[in-house]
């Protein structure tokens, strides 16, 4: 299949996504695009939010994602929302329900213009997050790293939301650690068969918490979603919180929040934030090529 699709430079609370608008085609984004995409500084981005038909009865539409090394991620919190947002002004919908490669993912777009994201239950057995040595408890799992006696970082709880993640608990604030350089060496530690995203978390009371990601596939983010539903879910499991947390991204613009509930009747945790559109074009799926819409000056950000 050729031709350009349409699609919407976003962002939510700083991380960089493109929703690509891929309904009516049976094709894919390739991993040549996304690469040749996010190698560009228009449109430089940590996911490729790609919308195709629903496969599934009841969805509305089957969520590819891709990282900006062409990988594929099965859950991104944070573009969720940003296709929340595209689909709700395009159709004047509030609520969604999505798939991707993890599950179902309902969603709903409020009053305010904050979006909920349900980001399905959280998974904590070894072989499924996955890691590659058995722990009974991943809470808190042997792991370390710098001096073997005064280590930098050390014992993560470890879980799955869609995709895997390694929470370390720091005392001081996620921005005062070297974590372009940690980052990588976790990600890729032997530890995680399918590498894993690494999240710094300083719990700062039993209702708020601080955190900074390294995304695997797409390294160091100014904000990662399902980092903070990680994040918040492993400090209520280990007791330093309670189930449902203000969390401050540390590196997102402006140190945004989001507000996590891990709910204790389903067992599911929702995820609500801000979705923010930049600008529009269109661009070929096949190798990555784009132009963007011209805007008339009169028309400005609302043109979307
Ligand atoms: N930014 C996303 C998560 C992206 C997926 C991740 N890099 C992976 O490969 O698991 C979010 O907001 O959740």
């Amino acid at each position: 299949m050729t031709g350009m699709v349409e699609f919407a430079k976003m962002n939510g609370i700083g991380n960089k996504i493109l929703v690509v608008d891929m309904r009516g085609r049976t094709d894919r984004v390739t991993p040549e695009a996304a690469i040749a995409l996010a190698g560009d500084a228009e449109t430089r981005f940590d996911q490729i939010m790609a919308i195709h038909d629903p496969k599934a009865h009841g969805t509305d539409a089957y969520i590819d994602i891709l990282n900006n090394d062409g990988s594929k991620a099965g859950a991104c919190g944070n573009g969720t929302r940003c296709v929340v947002q595209a689909l709700a002004a395009e159709t004047g919908r509030k609520a969604f329900t999505f798939q991707t490669v993890a599950g179902i993912l309902n969603a709903v777009e409020h009053d305010d213009g904050s979006i909920s994201v349900d980001m399905g239950k959280p998974e904590f057995r070894w072989d499924r997050i996955p890691l590659s040595e058995e722990f009974h408890d991943t809470s808190k799992i042997e792991l370390q790293i710098g001096p073997i006696d005064a280590p930098i970082l050390h014992s993560p709880a470890v879980m799955s939301i869609g995709n895997p993640h390694a929470i370390f608990w720091v005392d001081r604030d996620p921005m005062d650690y070297d974590l372009e350089r940690f980052g990588p060496l976790l990600e890729n530690h032997p530890m995680f068969p399918e590498k894993a995203n690494i999240t710094l978390a300083q719990v700062t009371s039993p209702s708020t918490m601080i955190t900074r990601t390294w995304e695997r596939g797409a390294g160091l983010t100014l904000a990662c979603g399902s980092a903070a539903c990680a994040a918040a879910v492993s400090a209520a499991r280990t007791g330093r919180t309670g189930r449902k947390v203000e969390l401050t991204v540390a590196s997102s613009p402006g140190r945004q929040t989001l507000t996590i509930d891990w709910r204790e009747r389903d067992n599911h945790v929702v995820m609500t934030g801000a979705a923010e559109w930049e600008w529009s074009g269109r661009l070929d799926p096949l190798t990555g090529a784009f132009a963007r819409d011209e805007v008339a000056p009169q028309d400005g950000a609302a043109a979307h």
